[in-house]
């Protein structure tokens, strides 16, 4: 260790050293080699010489015991005699490797009566990856037994390869704190008061001698030099001591029980302060916070990707659960950990085992333009107890993912105020007489109906080319009864108003020119993108939305259009209704609908009208279910009059059945002329 890191002792502080013992009980564990086995282990074992590069170690002929607690669940003679019998060792091994996998143990070419220094699954060595587990399989390669000689883990345990898998997989599992919590005191640790150089170094922090007093920050003498020992107490029994020198590094008492540094200054509390540091716990004092507890290992690089362990697997927050009776009081938990990554990753890290609801995060103030300040210590050291108690104050409830306050969406309800986007109220659909009834909201579901041949495509072909026209719109088109060419034909003679072909529904209207198709075709391709099956089957909702989503992200289209419903695969599970279907279908649709700000149209059809009388059906006529209407945003019936007697031929009704968001329109009839020839529809002047 480099001795700079260390304050260094000076002639007037006491000079009272014990040179002659230091080593077994001063150093922290972590500076020794500390690959000793502790002769309870391994009780039978001779004493063991490891090779540095790979551990491998001979033991003489007598086969180490297993380790005394019981894990297997045959008595330990079974090893010794199967050592005896003639049986096939391969196998016995392979079936001893295989169950070591399954625990995480790969043991690779381990070979029977030897000792193999590996890479512990259940800490990986810690940060410097050392191969601390030692594993020994016995002679007859039957058993194997384990142990992690590193201080924070301790994992181990034992297996033999005949056992059933399954059982001894799960015994495994079930890891043993084997651990003996060391009970320590002030006088074995030879702990002293504070001396002068430490409560100046402590001032220059903004730490007062009080507060280091009231904390019983304490020193200890490393020969000539100093180490700050915080003394980690609960009732105010010493528990756990971490030492820190003046370069900042840090390392605590080996065996014992990990505790929250300043628990007794939260016995009872309701409001709960953590931080990430012992300063930041006594800078929170300055700041007139006494309920504040600093954590003991400092914080994880990232979160973890796994689901929360169980508390006997938790070994890193063992600290947490070791002070659950203090933090089970608190009401409201304010999480002050560093702002960098690892502090956020140990906030949330916190707040996933002390439950989010009653967790509160703090922002620290800005130290410049682009920087915050880093913790407590900071705050204080550079702006004052007041700044830092007014960010205590100003905590902020944890978020929850999914679980929202009107303030997180303040600016989106001022763009909304201000129609920033310009489509909040919905766009005209380019027909006066609609403009009371039906606008197009950008992320909304319309569900259009009608008798077949009632000009449902039509109409929402004609809408597409006026969109398209007053706000540049595109659109993804699903319209599985069309054929390309047939629907380019029909888009065409609405934006062109021209006929396609010279003949019979042309009348004497001119045929629109090659130039004309030339510019039309162009507009066709920039403007509709098409989503259609190749082949023979049908395509299901998902798939449509898939492609569809495509087209948004690509291509930036404003609107899909699904005509019709019943051209889609709805195969469903044998348990499902079809009105559970269609309830599922709707709700994927509205999402996608939502979550990508484009409108859905969704042409169904209505089911057989056994008595139909003429007049326009109901959106609750739709075949399928009720859910139709229910779960649309708006529900559109075309209606057309085939009856001369009745009035106009080219009469068509737009009947607008439901509009959930009047912002965009109401219920009520609209009446629009069709012209055949160009399949435009228009204003009845
Ligand atoms: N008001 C109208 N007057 C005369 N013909 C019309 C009118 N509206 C639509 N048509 C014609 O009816 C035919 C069918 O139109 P369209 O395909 O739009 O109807 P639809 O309701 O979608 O039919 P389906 O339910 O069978 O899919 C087209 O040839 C179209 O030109």
């Amino acid at each position: 260790m480099n001795s700079t890191h260390f304050i260094h002792f000076k002639s007037t502080t006491p000079t009272s050293f014990n040179h002659s013992n230091h080593k077994s009980n001063l150093y922290p564990s972590n500076y020794f080699i500390s690959f000793g086995h502790p002769s309870n282990l391994f009780p039978k074992l001779p004493s063991l010489s490891f090779k540095s590069c790979d551990f491998s170690v001979s033991t003489r002929a007598s086969i180490p015991r297993p380790v005394s607690e019981v894990y297997l669940e045959k008595p330990d003679e079974k090893i010794g005699d199967k050592a005896d019998d003639k049986i096939d060792d391969t196998a016995q091994l392979k079936l001893l490797r295989l169950k070591l996998k399954e625990i995480g143990i790969d043991c690779g070419s381990c070979r029977p009566g030897q000792t193999y220094g590996l890479h512990c699954p259940m800490c990986n060595g810690g940060s410097t990856g050392e191969k601390k587990l030692a594993l020994f399989i016995s002679d007859d390669g039957n058993a194997a037994t384990w142990n992690c000689f590193r201080a924070k883990c301790g994992w181990k345990g034992k297996t033999q390869g005949s056992a059933g898998v399954k059982s001894t997989y799960n015994s495994m599992n079930k890891l043993t704190k084997v651990k003996k919590i060391k009970e320590i005191t002030e006088r074995e640790l030879k702990l002293e008061p504070l001396c002068h150089d430490l409560f100046e170094y402590f001032a220059e922090r903004m730490i007062s001698k009080e507060t280091l007093l009231r904390n019983s920050v304490m020193q200890r003498r490393y020969e000539n030099k100093i180490a700050i020992a915080f003394t980690y107490r609960r009732k105010g029994e010493l528990i756990n001591c971490k030492y820190r020198d003046l370069a900042k590094h840090f390392w605590q008492e080996s065996d014992t029980e990990k505790i929250l540094y300043g628990l007794d200054d939260i016995d009872g509390a309701r409001d709960v302060i953590i931080v990430e540091g012992e300063m930041d716990k006594l800078a929170m004092e300055e700041a007139g916070f006494r309920n504040c507890v600093s954590v003991p290992d400092g914080a994880p690089k990232k979160v973890s990707s796994k689901d929360l362990p169980s508390q006997e697997e938790d070994i890193k927050y063992q600290y947490l659960w070791n002070c659950k009776e203090y933090l089970e009081k608190a009401s409201r938990i304010i999480l002050a950990t560093d702002g960098d990554g690892p502090g956020q990753a140990l906030a949330e890290e916190l707040a996933r085992r002390l439950g989010r609801e009653r967790c509160w995060r703090v922002t620290w103030p800005r130290k410049n333009d682009n920087e915050h300040f880093k913790d407590a210590n900071e705050v204080l050291m550079f702006m004052g107890p007041a700044v830092l108690r007014g960010v205590i104050e100003s905590a902020e409830l944890y978020p929850i993912k999914g679980l929202f306050s009107f303030k997180n969406y303040l600016s989106e309800i001022d763009a909304y105020y201000h129609q920033t986007l310009g489509t909040e109220i919905g766009v005209s659909t380019g027909w006066r007489a609609m403009d009371d009834l039906y606008n197009v909201v950008p992320g909304e579901l319309t569900v259009v109906t009608g008798v077949p041949n009632s000009g449902k495509s039509e109409w929402i072909d004609a809408l597409l080319c006026n969109l398209n026209q007053s706000n540049g719109w595109k659109f993804a088109l699903c319209s599985m009864e069309n054929k390309v060419r047939e629907h380019a034909r029909k888009l065409l003679e609405k934006r062109m108003k021209k006929p396609f072909f010279n003949v019979r529904y042309g009348q004497s209207v001119e045929r629109m020119s090659e130039e004309e198709l030339e510019v039309g075709k162009k507009w066709l391709s920039d403007t509709f993108h098409l989503i259609r099956c190749e082949n023979d089957c049908l395509p299901s909702i998902n798939w449509v939305l898939t492609l569809a989503k495509a087209a948004v992200l690509r291509h930036g289209v404003n609107g899909l259009v699904i005509d019709p419903y019943n051209e889609l695969d709805h195969q469903r599970p044998p348990n499902q209704t079809e009105t559970e279907y269609v309830s599922q279908m709707l709700t994927s649709i509205k999402r996608f609908a939502q979550h990508h700000s484009c409108h859905v149209w969704f042409v169904a059809h209505p089911k057989q009208l056994q008595q139909w009388t003429g007049k326009p059906p109901n959106l609750y006529d739709i075949s399928g279910s009720a859910h139709f209407i229910n779960k649309c945003d708006n529900g559109i019936v075309i209606h057309r009059n085939r009856d001369p007697e009745a009035g106009a031929l080219d009469l068509v009704q737009i009947c607008v059945r439901k509009v959930r968001n009047k912002v965009s329109g109401t219920i009520g009839d609209a009446f629009l002329q069709y012209n055949r020839v160009t399949g435009e529809y228009m204003d009845i002047n």
